[in-house]
């Protein structure tokens, strides 16, 4: 053990002193550094003032340098202004390594030390200090003063342990606010050394960073985790990209943040690239909220899109939640051969061309609360009123084509019109891209019937008879507005709603969904609103039905577009500035990389509708199929194999969950052996002594068991939030969602409840799991979906059980026990 080592223990001022010390040291790097972003700034300001004569002045390629000069003086400013908490995080003292080569940012390049840096009495003397931050900044002489925590002299920051420490004798993470720095928390790499820094001993303050972050109280936003990036999640984040990089890890590995801050890196890698964006696929809206102040915290705004699964379609937002046996149909691959007849049937008897009105609004998914009476809920959440799906209106197709032309009346009856039909939508090309075909076969039949063609032998001057009949007809009202109707341009919405109609439906999906099914599909699609589901089934049609070429619509003029990075020193722009990022998200239908967090949960209808987002893409796949709650995992990685194609994979897997003490992941796993008999959990990194409560529901008299139920679950929350500092999840079946919310009213905005499947991927200093059997009983993979109900704890877990649940006399509920 180094000699020199002062571990810190509370009450010691000699420690004090040092840790005093310390923290004077590293506020002087800070000073140093703000100064230099102050003269950085102050140049920025200079060449803004300067940028309205840029245009007359310098060749292109001295123009092009000094917008790039703006744009990282920007950068800088617009970071400076944010007022990052912990602008400067990190720092890591090294030993001369085997070369002397220098990297762009001014750092040595090898990873492993010189032979004789280590002296043979164990002796060394540090040769390169680098201090890691969000951004890099380099001093006047270009020595780094910063390094981009993204750059690769910051891997070993990450990388390094005692194991394999490399070059690394000590790694420090630096705690600050604003400008000021608070605590200094450091880790030694290689304890056997005794290591000197200019003469004087290293010294070694705190127990290390890590568990400092993992005991924080939490907050409803997820926090970066760059202070603290480990070993193997940092495997990840840098991974090259050139492929499909696809990570497993059980409950709280980090899969989320590591995909997050995967996103940060390869566009500090390589932002040209993917300047066609990063599109972030969320299986939730609350995760999106919960997730999305991280990239900004990063430094990353505008090229990254975070989108819940049910918002990937433009003009449609899902707000319901359909019901297990519903979803099953309308995920699976069989929705696809329905869809594929339902497009083309539709056009028998169309619905109103438009389709109807947009799902209502945005925010949070709005799940059925019709089932809350405990019913199988089979139905799922339906309108009951009859209010929009009575007013719509389905216009008859016509079944008679009568038009005059070169003096008769010519006319097709329904079985030609039929034939015509048919014979335009043979083959598979896109419903909507065949209506000219319909329409020349139409022209055909009518001209048939007139008898004209028989009329020239001459082949010109019966070209000629033809193209003025087809003039003629194609022109005359009649065979307009008859054309309109018999084939009009069918939107997806439309189709959908032609599905709504249980006779037709059964039709087209005769031998592939059964009778129940076709009924309950039917009546969910009468509702109000999108579910997930629709929302994939939407983007499939407009695939089957295909978009006619029209003009396209002209961009508007930004004068911005011209300075490369001027809008990043624009102050008050900000607001513009994510707008524009969000109309050019908007327009985006392809993107240049694809992030699935929480792949194990998508459709193969859902994984097919993001594969067509990311058709050029390379990805990276984030899951758990241990968590996952669609009932046939096999048909998803079917999906999942086509939307990825033959993309070589790379794969990680992540073995610590940061997220539950011990206590807690060890019931989880109990679960999961039901779930998934053979899996492994991952290894909880810490143990808190607090072990999960177990409460059972008490009748006061003449209350019923959902009074007591009601009664229970309040008094839980309410000594949880005494007991933590930050949030509280209650977590639910589905349909009892509504009622929890109302069982939790008045006790503050610290409490949320939730319903089984909203608490994917979120995660709260305390947890009541109520009654684990209904949450089990829910669906085919309602095991599954417990397992990630008590996995998101970060302190504490309660368990209460109800009748059913049948709990021990310590009010362990049977699925919990040994
Ligand atoms: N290296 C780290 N340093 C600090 N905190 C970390 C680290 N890695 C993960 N965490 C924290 O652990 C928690 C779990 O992380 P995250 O939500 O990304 O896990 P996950 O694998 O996506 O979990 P789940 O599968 O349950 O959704 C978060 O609070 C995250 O900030």
């Amino acid at each position: 053990m180094a000699a020199q080592v002062q571990q810190e223990t509370a009450l010691d001022p000699v420690v004090d002193s040092v840790r005093d010390r310390e923290i004077g040291v590293e506020q002087e790097h800070l000073d140093r550094v703000y100064q230099r972003l102050e003269e950085k700034i102050h140049e920025a300001e200079f060449l803004m003032n300067d940028a309205a004569q840029r245009g007359q002045v310098g060749t292109p390629g001295a123009l092009a340098e000094r917008d790039a000069q703006v744009f990282r003086a920007g950068i800088h400013l617009n970071r400076l202004n944010n007022e990052f908490e912990d602008f400067l995080f990190g720092r890591i003292d090294l030993l001369l390594g085997k070369d002397g080569k220098k990297g762009p940012d001014g750092a040595y390049t090898a990873v492993e030390p010189a032979e004789g840096a280590v002296r043979p009495d164990n002796t060394a003397e540090i040769a390169e200090t680098l201090h890691i931050g969000r951004i890099g900044v380099l001093d006047a002489e270009y020595a780094p003063l910063v390094i981009d925590w993204r750059a690769p002299a910051a891997a070993p920051f990450y990388r390094s342990t005692p194991v394999d420490p490399g070059r690394v004798v000590r790694r420090r993470v630096i705690r600050s606010k604003g400008r000021r720095v608070l605590g200094v928390e450091d880790d030694l790499m290689r304890p056997e050394l005794k290591a000197t820094l200019a003469g004087g001993e290293l010294p070694v303050i705190g127990d290390g960073a890590l568990m400092a972050a993992l005991g924080q109280a939490r907050s409803h936003t997820m926090r970066d985790i760059v202070a603290s990036i480990q070993a193997e999640q940092d495997m990840v984040i840098r991974a090259p990209a050139a492929s499909v990089t696809y990570v497993e890890g059980g409950p709280g590995t980090g899969k989320t943040a590591v995909a997050l801050h995967r996103a940060a890196y390869l566009l500090y890698q390589d932002r040209r690239r993917y300047a066609g964006g990063i599109l972030i696929v969320s299986p939730t809206p609350l995760l999106v909220a919960y997730t999305e102040g991280v990239l900004p915290s990063l430094g990353e705004e505008g090229q990254v899109a975070i989108r819940a699964v049910g918002s990937l379609v433009d003009g449609a937002e899902a707000t319901l939640y359909d019901a297990p046996a519903v979803a099953r149909a309308k995920g699976s691959y069989r929705m696809l051969k329905v869809l594929r007849k339902a497009a083309r049937g539709a056009l028998e008897a169309p619905a109103a061309a438009t389709g109807r009105a947009a799902g209502v609004g945005s925010g949070q998914l709005a799940f059925g609360e019709e089932n809350a009476d405990g019913a199988d809920g089979a139905e799922g959440a339906e309108n009951g009123g009859d209010g929009a799906a009575g007013a719509r209106q389905h216009r008859a197709t016509p079944s008679r084509l009568r038009v005059v032309a070169f003096g008769r009346r010519l006319e097709l009856e329904a079985r030609e019109l039929d034939r015509v039909r048919d014979t335009a939508l043979a083959g598979t090309a896109p419903v909507n891209l065949l209506r000219p075909r319909g329409r020349k076969l139409l022209l055909d039949a009518l001209w048939a019937q007139s008898g004209a063609g028989t009329r020239h032998t001459d082949p010109e001057l019966a070209a000629e008879l033809r193209s003025s009949f087809d003039e003629d007809v194609s022109t005359e009202d009649s065979f307009i507005e008859f054309f309109d109707s018999w084939w009009p341009e069918l939107t997806p919405r439309a189709v959908v709603e032609a599905m709504s109609d249980e006779r037709r439906l059964g039709r087209w999906a005769r031998r592939i969904l059964n009778p129940g099914e076709v009924r309950r599909v039917a009546r969910s699609l009468k509702r109000d609103g999108l579910s997930v589901h629709d929302v994939a089934m939407l983007d499939e049609l407009q695939a089957i039905l295909g978009t006619p070429a029209r003009p396209r619509r002209k961009r508007e003029y930004d004068p911005l577009d011209q300075l490369t990075g001027l809008e990043e020193l624009m102050p008050g722009r900000e607001e513009t500035q994510r707008e524009r990022a969000e109309r050019l998200a908007q327009e985006r239908t392809e993107y240049a990389h694809v992030i699935v967090d929480e792949a194990q949960d998508l459709t193969p209808m859902q994984w097919r509708m993001i594969g067509r987002r990311g058709r050029h893409a390379t990805w990276t796949v984030v899951g758990d199929p241990a968590q996952s709650s669609w009932s046939d995992p096999d048909e998803a990685a079917e999906a999942r194999d086509e939307a990825l194609g033959s993309r070589p994979r790379r794969r990680f897997t992540l073995t610590v969950n940061y997220r539950n003490p011990a206590e807690i992941a060890e019931l989880a796993a109990k679960v999961l052996a039901l779930a998934m008999p053979g899996s492994e959990s991952p290894s909880a990194v810490r143990s808190t002594g607090v072990r999960p409560r177990f409460v059972t529901t008490r009748r006061a008299q003449g209350g019923g068991a959902r009074d007591a139920l009601a009664r229970t679950v309040r008094e839980e929350a309410a000594r949880l939030l005494d007991q933590v500092d930050g949030t509280v999840g209650v977590v639910v079946a589905m349909n009892r969602r509504a009622e929890a919310a109302r069982w939790l009213a008045g006790l503050g905005d610290r409490v949320v409840a939730l319903g089984s499947l909203e608490a994917k991927g979120l995660e709260y200093d305390a947890t009541v799991v109520v009654s684990p059997a209904e949450i089990a009983d829910e669906s085919p993979a309602g095991l599954r979906v417990l397992y990630v109900a008590l996995t998101r704890a970060t302190q504490q877990l309660t368990v209460v059980s109800a009748d059913r649940d049948e709990p021990d006399a310590d009010g362990v509920p049977d699925l919990l026990r040994d």
